[in-house]
């Protein structure tokens, strides 16, 4: 099944519980929230305290997606917060397995990322004990870069990947999606999709939100 993932890094931060509730009314399937922290990307976000506050207002999925340096030291935060899936770069975390570990220590779904530049084949040592793989289609760090098409051979690996190993772990993809692509990135095998710019940036969130949910739900039958 394909599943919509607005990131909140795009919308109104004065009005953040409403900015939820308009895209998860509209169809969304999880809420991307993007954390970073100045030191493995050029750019702040957002901590445990704002992640605590949206639990406390929506029961929607929280898909948390870490670009920290060593992850490790702030899993018990974000997961205490309310995450629902802890997602980590694979070159921010100085020992991956124990990361892992300690995400599902909480009970709470697992996610491995890598960037653009980063081989594909370090992961194959944690395709098991995942529950999905992220592969960035932008640098991470910022909202509203363009779509990486290069970084689909990626996907089409771990789709080969999951087959010939029987596993079931989701792919997602983050950066630069929308109309123009999400065919293309369907094909691969993408079946989580973020959405920050080309959802919160646009005048009428809720009719996007709809539009991109048919889509989607349009596209399972082509793949
Ligand atoms: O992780 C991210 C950036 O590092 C964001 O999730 C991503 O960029 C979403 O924004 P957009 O859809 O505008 O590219
Ligand atoms: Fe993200």
């Amino acid at each position: 099944m394909n599943l919509l993932a607005p990131s909140i890094l795009s919308a109104d931060f004065s009005k953040l519980g409403e900015e939820i509730e308009t895209v998860i009314s509209a169809g969304a399937d999880y809420i991307h929230v993007d954390v970073m922290d100045g030191h493995y990307v050029p750019n702040i976000s957002l901590g445990p305290p704002v992640i605590k506050s949206i639990r406390q207002s929506t029961k929607s999925f929280l898909d948390v997606h870490l670009m920290i340096t060593e992850p490790l030291r702030y899993i018990e935060a974000f997961a205490k917060a309310g995450s629902d899936m802890i997602t980590f770069h694979q070159e921010a975390a100085s020992d991956v397995t124990e990361t892992i570990k300690a995400i599902k220590s909480y009970g709470i779904k697992v996610g491995l990322t890598i960037n653009p530049n980063t081989s594909v084949s370090v992961l194959d040592p944690y395709l098991k004990d995942v529950d999905m793989i992220l592969i960035m289609s932008v640098e991470p760090g910022f909202g509203g870069q363009s779509f990486m098409p290069s970084t689909l051979d990626k996907v089409r690996y771990l789709v080969e990947q999951r087959k010939a190993l029987n596993l079931n772990f989701d792919i997602e993809m983050d950066g630069g999606l929308s109309f123009d692509n999400i065919e293309e990135v369907a094909k691969a095998g993408v079946n989580v999709f973020v959405m920050g710019s080309s959802i919160y940036a646009m005048e009428d969130v809720a009719s996007v939100t709809r539009a991109y949910k048919k889509r989607l739900k349009a596209l399972e039958s082509t793949v």
